[in-house]
């Protein structure tokens, strides 16, 4: 047990306690705090919740109990070794040095060599099957639980902060891992216990009654601090969350925040998010002190009293020198077994903990998810919008409207901002589902089918797309398998081929973490481009090419145009030359306020440039029919 990584202190050499698995792999901001900080420790958990961590840690080891089963095999093999020497000193001592005998002193001291012999092989079966053990239960837990939180929507992980998530998928896993790699140590704790309380009551019954005493001391220890220490390290856990958020805050929307001077309340926000875990780590740090130097005292207390009774036991005759060498050894790895067990105790607690927060994340439900039986997409439908609507925390920020688009149409959706362009957008790839009424794609509603199904025929590419870490080639392929002329392909067609060959490394040119590396409009290309490699029936498209200069805007389109060729694209915009392109444009309206005080204001659709829908026929409920001029639909196939 130790502040320094909540892991047991370890004794290399001299202790029944093996190194433990590898240490955390810290973010980045909390390299630094770990050194000097306590990990979450056993907070208190309802039984519920507790029933539940145990559940999943059951389930998590399950199809590694052979692994872990060989490990508690070798872990006993070797403490059975390591607990014969202080007896085979003890014969060395008694047949061969006090009865000099030469023969028996040399054939004990062979018996010691055998015993290490043993404890070498026993050690190293060990460390390597719980080694493995806990390297392959963390694995098939973060992926799990990465598998999971990659499937939810943006309304299912709405009130969950990115940091503290990680945090779960990193830190959580690794005590888990910890966890996992200490259950040999309790076959070693067993043998341990037994194996000395049998020796001792060989030696002598008053050095027994002398251990067992100590018995239910170590008991007390190991039940009042864990208690303290659990509700410290529950509370700490909260405040390395509540950083990890911070951090991530600040390191995500610093470089925005910057020019406005917004850095400061982020990093003032850190510091106090920090100041707290320090807190809190020292009240921990307290409570473990007083558990680290408390739990090893009490047997310390029964080693001196072991050794006055066994002296008187000596004088009497009733035990040998030998054996009082044997007692004092066998109270040694009593010490520190009970210090182990302590530290097993702390870690069960930790996983337990870590557990239940894996498995709230793993609990979380997707607010869109697949139906039980996918209904499989016809090719090359039209995408019907009927009455769908939209309610954003308690706000219609989309009022029931039709939209109809026909297979290989060209529609440009426009609207004020924030007249809910991207709410109706994020509809026909199933990124949100409607409040009311239904998205179908070729007569079958989308609600129907596999997420994968319709991903995989309409493409959406974000206002704001995301690039990640790495080159521009693995930013296009996103890990699909994809030869390069693909990707050449589609950088033509979005207009970004002749500037990604002219970066100093081509298509593997790094872009940085973010894409960082890229200006805004190389974004949306890059985005579109990507996009297009999935060869989707439809393409939707969110104000993609706002960052563009008009020339550059109209030449992607197009592009667009030719590569659409039966392909239908839907692309909400303000912008003329996207407008002018299109076969035919819809105007989202803001309508003004409804009736009722505080209600929100609604939306409509412009009766003269889309289906009208609920909203515009009932102007009473759904406000005025459309106040944004209708651009004229100007597009080639217009
Ligand atoms: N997840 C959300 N939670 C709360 N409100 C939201 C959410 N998403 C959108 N809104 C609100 O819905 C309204 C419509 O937003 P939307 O992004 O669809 O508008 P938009 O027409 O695309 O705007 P812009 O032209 O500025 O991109 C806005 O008032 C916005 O604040």
């Amino acid at each position: 047990m130790s502040t320094q990584h909540a892991k047991p202190e370890h004794h290399p050499g001299t202790a029944d306690e093996p190194p433990g698995p590898p240490p955390a792999e810290d973010t980045p901001e909390e390299a630094g705090a770990a050194a000097e900080e306590t990990e979450p420790g056993p907070r208190d958990l309802s039984p519920e919740r507790r029933a539940r961590a145990r559940a999943l840690l059951r389930g998590a080891l399950r199809p590694h109990w052979a692994t872990v089963g060989a490990a508690m095999a070798a872990a006993g093999i070797r403490q059975v070794a390591f607990l014969a020497v202080p007896w085979c000193i003890q014969k060395a001592l008694d047949d061969g040095v006090t009865a000099e005998d030469g023969n028996a002193l040399l054939g004990w001291a062979a018996a010691a060599l055998a015993a290490a012999a043993v404890q070498f092989a026993g050690l190293y079966g060990w460390q390597y099957w719980a080694g493995s053990a806990d390297a392959k239960v963390g694995a098939d837990l973060r992926s799990r639980l990465l598998r999971h939180l990659a499937g939810l929507d943006r309304a299912a992980l709405a009130s969950r902060g990115h940091g503290d998530l990680a945090m779960r998928a990193g830190r959580d896993t690794d005590l888990v891992r910890e966890w996992v790699h200490g259950l040999a140590i309790w076959v070693v704790l067993g043998t341990t216990f037994v194996g000395v309380l049998t020796g001792m009551g060989v030696l002598d019954v008053s050095l027994l009654l002398v251990t067992l005493g100590m018995l239910p001391f170590l008991v007390w220890v190991n039940l009042y601090f864990p208690r303290r220490f659990g509700a410290a390290s529950g509370e700490l856990a909260e405040a390395h969350g509540v950083r990890a958020e911070a951090v991530a805050d600040l390191l995500q929307l610093g470089t925005g925040l910057r020019g406005t001077g917004g850095h400061r309340p982020l990093v003032d926000r850190h510091a106090a998010a920090s100041a707290t875990v320090t807190d809190r780590t020292v009240k921990a740090a307290r409570i473990e002190a007083s558990w680290a130097s408390v739990a090893p005292f009490v047997p310390r207390m029964a080693v001196a009293i072991g050794v006055g009774v066994g002296g008187l036991a000596v004088l009497d005759g009733r035990l040998t020198v030998g054996g009082l060498v044997a007692f004092t050894s066998w109270m040694a790895s009593i010490t520190l077994a009970t210090r182990v067990l302590v530290d097993r105790l702390l870690a069960r607690g930790q996983a337990d903990v870590a557990a239940a927060r894996i498995d709230e994340a793993l609990s979380i439900e997707a607010t869109v998810a697949d139906p039980a039986e996918p209904v499989a997409l016809t090719s090359g439908g039209d995408l019907e919008l009927t009455g769908v609507s939209a309610v954003r925390d308690g706000v219609t920020v989309l009022a029931p409207l039709d939209l109809t688009v026909r297979k290989g149409e060209f529609v440009a959706v426009d609207g004020a901002t924030g007249s809910g362009k991207s709410t109706l957008l994020r509809l026909p790839v199933r990124l949100d589902d409607p409040g009311t009424g239904t998205v179908r794609y070729g007569g079958t509603d989308l609600r129907d089918a596999a997420l994968d199904d319709i991903r995989g025929r309409i493409a959406y590419v974000a206002q704001r797309p995301m690039l990640l870490s790495g080159t521009v080639a693995e930013n296009l392929r996103l890990g699909r398998d994809l030869p390069d002329e693909a990707l050449h392909d589609a950088c033509r067609t979005a207009g970004i081929h002749d500037q990604i060959a002219a970066m100093p490394d081509g298509y593997a040119t790094e872009l940085g973490e973010s894409g960082t590396a890229l200006s805004g409009g190389q974004v949306q290309r890059l985005a579109i481009a990507r996009a297009l490699l999935g060869e989707p029936e439809v393409l939707i498209l969110d104000d993609s090419t706002s960052a563009l200069d008009t020339t550059t805007e109209r030449a992607v389109l197009d592009r667009l145009r030719t590569w659409a060729a039966g392909r239908t694209i839907v692309f909400a915009t303000h912008r003329t030359a996207v407008l002018e392109a299109a076969d035919r444009v819809v105007t989202l309206t803001a309508t003004g306020r409804g009736g009722d005080a505080g209600e929100a204001p609604g939306k409509g659709l412009d009766p003269a440039g889309a289906d009208a829908g609920p909203a515009a026929s009932e102007p009473a409920s759904a406000g005025v029919p459309a106040s944004v001029p209708t651009p004229t639909p100007e597009g080639p196939r217009g």
